[in-house]
C-alpha cells in the first residue's frame, strides 16, 4: 500500500528517536544523511534559481548548520557563487564538513560580522542555524541575524533548513525573534510544529525531503496525520435514488440570543447546504423573525427554557451559534446537557460549561469546537498557554470532558478522547478569520452528525470531515479575495464539496 509521507507527522523527538534507526535500518550513515539532506536543498535551489546566483549560507553550531556546510560545498561544485556566514562549528559532523568547505577553498566570514550589504548582495539565503535542536530563546549572533534576514526590503527569498530558525518543531511557537522563510525543506519527516501554530508565518513553503530512508522511518506511529480529500470522498458518497429527509437526519440547533439571530441563522444555513434532512433553531424569541425571514427552509422555534419537545424530534443538537451567555442561555445548556444524543458544543455553550461544568450522560457524544480563547477557558488557562502547545490543550480537552475535540485555529487540530494520535488540518485560509466563520462550521459538524447513520461516517471523523470542508471552502470562497470574504460565501462552495462524486455539468 502507498504511503503519502506528507499526511503522516512526528515530533521532533520521535524524528530524533526514530532517524538513527531508520538510517541503520536503510544501511546509511549519518554523514551520508547529511549529504542527502544538503543535496535535498540545492535540489529546491536548483529548481527555483539557476546557477550561477548568490547564495549565502549561515551556518550554526550543530547539525543543522553541518548541513549547510555540505551545501555550500555542493553548491559551489554547481556554479552558484557561494558564501558563508557561521558560528563555531560543534557537533562532530559539522567540524567536518566546515573542514570539507575550507579544504575545498570555501570562504567563510564569521556570522557576529553579518552585514546588511551581504544579505542585500544575496539572491538566496540559506538560513542553517539552528534545527531541532533549537532549546532556548535566541541570542547573539542569531538574533541579530534572523532580524537583518527579516527585513521587509530583501529582494531575494530565504530557504530554511529543517526548520526555521527561532521556530519550535515541535509546538509551532515561534521565538520573538524567528526566521520568516519562502520556503522550508524539512528532513526525514514532517514535524508538528511545521504544521500548526504560527507556523505558517514562517515556514512558508514546506518540502518533505525523505532522504531515503523514510519508509523505514514510517512504521513509528505518528503523532498528527493530515486530513486528506479522500476522507471526505470515501464518506460522502452519492446518495441512493430513493432516499427521503428522514434518512439524513434532524438537526437542532440552540442559539440566536437577541442580538444574535445572524449566528444561528449560519449556523442552520450552513447544516442545510451540507445535506442535512431538517434543520429546526430554538432561539430566543427576539430572533426568530430575522431567522425565519432569512432562509424558509429552517424551522424557527423560540423558546423559553423548554426544549423538551424539539429535542423529542432532534436527530442531533448544536448548541452555542449566538447563544450568550444570558440565564435564559445557561437554562438551554442544562437542558441540552442531560440530553442523550451527540451533541456538538460550541462558542458560548462552550464558555457556559467552562464557567460551571456538567458531567456528559454516558449514553451522550460530545463533541467541542472551540477557538484558542475558548479552550483555554476550558482548562482554566490563558490563551497563550494553549497556543504555547496546542496538542498538548487539545489532548486535555478531550481527556477532561470525554469530548471529541476540534482546536481552531491556523493548523485546527482533531482529536477523539479514545485515540493517541490526532488529525491536522493543513488546508484553509486566513479568510476564514472573521466573525460567523465558527458559526458555519457548526452547522457543517450537526450536518455531518445527521447524516452520519446514512453515510456510515464513525464519529472520531466527523470533526475531521468538518475541518477539511470548511477549510476547502474557505479555499475557494477566498479565491475572489481574501480580504472581505463572508462566512455566508463559504456556503455554495459547501455544497459543491459534500457532492464529491456528482460531475455538476447538465448533461442533455
Ligand atoms: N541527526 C541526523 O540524522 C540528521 C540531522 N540533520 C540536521 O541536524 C539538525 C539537528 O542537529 P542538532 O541536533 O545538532 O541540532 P541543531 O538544531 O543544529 O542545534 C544544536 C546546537 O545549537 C545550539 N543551540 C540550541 N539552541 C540554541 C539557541 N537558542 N541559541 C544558540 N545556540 C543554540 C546547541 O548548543 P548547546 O545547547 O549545546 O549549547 C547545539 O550546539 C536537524 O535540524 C537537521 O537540520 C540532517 O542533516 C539530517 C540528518
Ligand atoms: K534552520
Amino acid at each position: 500500500m502507498s504511503v503519502d509521507l506528507t499526511t503522516m507527522i512526528y515530533t521532533a523527538e520521535q524524528v530524533r528517536d526514530g532517524e538513527q534507526d531508520a538510517a541503520a535500518r536503510c544501511d546509511v550513515s549519518m554523514a551520508q544523511l547529511m549529504q542527502r539532506a544538503a543535496q535535498a536543498c540545492l535540489e529546491v535551489i536548483q529548481h527555483k534559481q539557476a546557477a550561477p546566483a548568490n547564495l549565502l549560507i549561515l551556518c550554526g553550531p550543530g547539525n543543522n548548520g553541518g548541513d549547510g556546510w555540505v551545501l555550500a560545498r555542493l553548491a559551489q561544485q554547481a556554479g552558484f557563487r557561494v558564501q558563508v556566514a557561521a558560528t563555531e562549528p560543534r557537533s562532530e559532523l559539522a567540524k567536518l564538513a566546515a573542514q570539507a568547505w575550507r579544504d575545498q577553498g570555501g570562504v567563510v566570514t564569521d556570522l557576529t560580522a553579518l552585514t546588511t550589504a551581504q544579505i542585500d548582495n544575496a539572491d538566496v539565503i540559506i538560513d542553517a542555524m539552528l534545527g531541532n535542536g533549537l532549546d532556548r530563546d535566541l541570542s547573539t549572533p542569531f538574533t541579530e541575524a534572523v532580524n537583518l534576514i527579516n527585513r521587509h526590503n530583501f529582494a531575494g527569498w530565504v530557504l530554511s533548513i529543517d526548520v526555521p530558525t527561532g521556530l519550535n518543531s515541535d509546538t509551532g511557537i515561534a521565538m520573538p525573534t524567528a526566521v520568516k522563510a519562502t520556503c522550508t525543506v524539512t528532513m526525514i519527516a514532517l514535524k508538528t510544529g511545521l504544521v500548526t501554530g504560527a507556523a505558517a508565518t514562517y515556514c512558508g513553503e514546506l518540502v518533505l525531503a525523505d532522504l531515503g530512508v523514510s519508509r523505514a522511518f514510517f512504521k513509528t506511529p505518528p503523532t498528527l496525520r493530515a486530513i486528506q480529500s479522500s476522507l471526505v470522498s470515501e464518506h460522502l458518497r452519492r446518495r441512493n435514488k430513493a432516499a427521503h429527509k428522514g434518512d439524513f437526519g434532524h438537526v437542532l440547533i440552540v442559539g440566536g440570543g437577541p442580538g444574535m439571530s445572524g449566528a444561528a441563522l449560519l449556523a442552520g444555513q450552513a447544516a442545510l447546504r451540507c445535506g442535512a434532512g431538517k434543520v429546526s433553531i430554538a432561539c430566543h424569541k427576539e430572533s426568530q423573525l430575522a431567522i425565519a425571514a432569512a432562509q424558509p427552509e429552517l424551522m424557527v422555534h423560540a423558546v423559553d427554557n423548554d426544549l423538551s419537545a424539539l429535542l423529542e424530534r432532534a436527530t442531533v443538537v448544536v448548541i452555542g451559534p449566538g447563544l450568550g451567555q444570558s440565564p435564559w442561555a445557561r437554562a438551554l445548556v442544562e437542558r441540552v446537557a442531560q440530553w442523550q444524543g451527540a451533541v456538538a458544543w460550541d462558542a458560548d455553550a462552550l464558555n457556559s460549561l467552562a464557567a460551571q461544568p456538567i458531567a456528559k450522560p454516558d449514553a451522550s457524544v460530545w463533541l467541542f469546537t472551540p477557538h484558542p480563547g475558548e479552550a483555554a477557558r476550558l482548562l482554566n488557562l490563558s490563551a497563550s498557554d494553549v497556543n504555547a502547545n496546542r496538542l498538548r490543550a487539545l489532548t486535555q480537552i478531550c481527556q477532561n470532558f470525554h469530548a471529541y475535540t476540534l482546536l481552531k485555529g491556523a493548523g485546527t487540530l482533531v482529536k477523539s478522547p479514545q485515540q493517541h494520535d490526532a488529525w491536522v488540518c493543513r488546508r484553509g485560509s486566513p479568510a476564514l478569520a472573521v466573525g460567523g466563520s465558527g458559526d458555519v462550521l457548526s452547522g457543517v459538524v450537526g450536518a455531518l452528525l445527521a447524516q452520519q447513520t446514512a453515510e456510515q461516517i464513525p464519529t472520531d471523523q466527523v470533526l475531521a470531515i468538518a475541518a477539511w470542508l470548511h477549510a476547502v471552502a474557505g479555499e475557494m470562497a477566498a479565491q475572489r479575495g481574501e480580504r472581505g470574504t463572508l462566512p455566508s460565501d463559504l456556503l455554495d462552495e459547501l455544497r459543491t464539496l459534500v457532492n464529491p462524486h456528482q460531475d455538476l455539468k447538465i448533461g442533455a
